[in-house]
């Protein structure tokens, strides 16, 4: 889905952004994937240095749905790597926001999604299977629910509470 540009978003609903529908996350993603711009509801996820839910979640059709995983920033191993990236990009994501690491960088950069990461990180993460899905999680400052929207671009990230129209 083409994406609208975050800028004019921002300067076209002043409303939304005083009254909290549309939030901005903090500028601390760094950018990875084929699509700089894209677009989609939100599903969430909720995991700590484990990443068998994430696996999970997208082998189930993404229907151009964003997966927002909070990692509770860890800094420690990556929840995405080159396999996931690929495995997203087969099953229809829009793409991916990691609050946390990602690994494979050159093998995700080829991928035809949108991926924004805080950083990247060799090791892999545990496959214990634990964490919580569709629940509310606190990224960048900013609260996101399932079922928001993301847009994401090259200057930043939005959250919506519902779809903007362009
Ligand atoms: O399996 C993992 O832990 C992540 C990974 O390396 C990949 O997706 O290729």
């Amino acid at each position: 889905m083409a994406s609208l540009a975050t800028a004019e978003a921002c300067d076209g609903n002043t409303s939304l952004l005083v009254n909290g529908e549309l939030r901005v996350l903090q500028p601390v993603f760094k950018i990875y994937g084929q699509s700089h711009a894209f677009c989609g509801p939100v599903v969430t996820l909720k995991v700590f240095e484990d990443n068998v839910l994430v696996r999970e979640l997208l082998e189930t059709p993404g229907d151009g749905q964003v997966l927002v995983i909070d990692g509770g920033g860890s800094m420690r191993c990556a929840l995405v790597g080159g396999n996931l990236g690929q495995l997203a990009q087969n099953m229809g994501w829009a793409g991916i926001l990691v609050n946390g690491c990602i690994r494979d960088v050159d093998e995700i950069n080829g991928c035809d999604i949108g991926v924004r990461a805080l950083g990247s990180h060799p090791r892999k993460s545990y496959k214990r299977g634990i964490g919580e899905r569709n629940v509310p999680v606190h990224i960048a400052g900013t609260l996101i629910r399932d079922g928001e929207w993301l847009y994401a671009d090259s200057d930043g990230i939005l959250i919506s509470k519902t779809e903007l129209l362009v």
